[in-house]
């Protein structure tokens, strides 16, 4: 090839970002050490300008084999999972963080136990799924360390609601396989909370041993905060898995007590027999969601979710 390295332009998607480096990866899957510049463009307004997912344009400014480059344009995302930035540690004007870009599927990883099933996290997750469009899977791991029947009984809310589930355990191997077929195909975001097992999985998946966990970083069974940066980890059988930090507060943005019902959707057809057409589904007498939750048809602790979601909200 005659052409000159000055003037090549490549495609690639960003899978990894750190400390104002990324890792962009070409189609013939070569690495390329990428950073951005003044010229760098991009029609994605102002948040993150790259970010881990983004399918981005390059310009080679190494000889050869090098592999390194500027960005030179970053394509429009089709999804962008954002949360809110630290204010306290955030030098620039963004509010908003853009962790990941492009993503097919929301992957929410609980722990059956150690830390303890939290179901609250998942009732949130899928209400931030559901605001942002997204389909979401959720991931049930350590069920080592659980009774696989009790487990079931727990999650037998989200199952009737028709949420795909799936029980795996990264320790012994159970349920890997079926996992990496959900998996297949898709960019898949996975987040939880720190300590669930997130990195274990994942190296399980990718079968190496790429991530760090909590064990090597620290002898601490509470779960250290081990996961910083957004990776974005091809699978074996296709398919990619971003890891995103340890996520505690998603940005309920695009939620508002108007909205909020629809993502619980077993209240639908309670919310025609409320006594007032307006109502809230939270303080109202004669409320038909809250009569339900009393008669048993809808899941008291799922309810209890609702309430302290809605309290959450700042609406404008
Ligand atoms: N019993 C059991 N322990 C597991 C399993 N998966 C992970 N662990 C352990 O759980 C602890 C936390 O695992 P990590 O993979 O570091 O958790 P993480 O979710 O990545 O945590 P952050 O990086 O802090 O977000 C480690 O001690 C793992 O060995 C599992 O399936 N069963
Ligand atoms: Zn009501």
């Amino acid at each position: 090839m005659s052409m000159s390295p000055e003037v090549m332009e490549i495609e690639g998607f960003v899978t990894e970002a750190r400390g104002g480096m990324y890792i962009v990866r070409d189609e013939a899957f070569n690495e390329w050490l990428c950073r951005t510049y003044r010229g760098t463009r991009t029609d994605n307004g102002p948040s993150s300008l790259v970010t881990v997912g983004d399918l981005v344009r390059i310009k080679a400014t190494s000889q050869e084999d090098e592999h390194e480059g500027v960005i030179v344009f970053v394509y429009p995302r089709q999804s962008a999972l954002v949360r809110k930035r630290d204010i306290r540690r955030n030098r620039s004007k963004e509010k908003i963080q853009v962790i990941a870009s492009n993503i097919d599927q929301l992957c929410v990883v609980v722990s059956a136990d150690d830390p303890p099933l939290n179901l609250r996290l998942i009732d949130r997750y899928l209400v931030f799924a559901g605001s942002e469009q997204m389909p979401v899977l959720i991931i049930i791991n350590k069920t080592d360390l659980a009774r696989q029947k009790e487990l079931e009984e727990e999650m037998r809310v989200y199952a009737d609601l028709g949420y795909p589930l799936c029980y795996v355990s990264a320790e012994s191997g159970e349920g890997i396989e079926a996992l990496l077929d959900l998996l297949s195909g898709k960019i898949s975001a996975f987040s939880g909370h720190s300590g669930v097992g997130k990195s274990t999985l994942i190296n399980r998946l990718i079968g190496e041993e790429r991530l760090k966990t909590a064990e090597i970083s620290a002898g601490n069974s509470r779960g250290v905060h081990t996961t910083t940066n957004a990776v974005m980890l091809s699978l074996p059988g296709g398919g990619y898995v971003i890891d995103t930090p340890g996520i505690r507060e998603f940005n309920l943005s695009g939620v508002t007590s108007e909205n909020l019902r629809f993502w619980f959707p077993e209240f639908l057809e309670s919310m025609g027999n409320c006594a007032y057409s307006s109502c809230s589904h939270t303080v109202e007498p004669g409320c038909g969601v809250a009569q339900a939750v009393e008669a048993g048809r809808i899941d008291a602790r799922r309810y209890e979710s609702y309430l302290a979601i809605f309290d959450t909200l700042d609406d404008e």
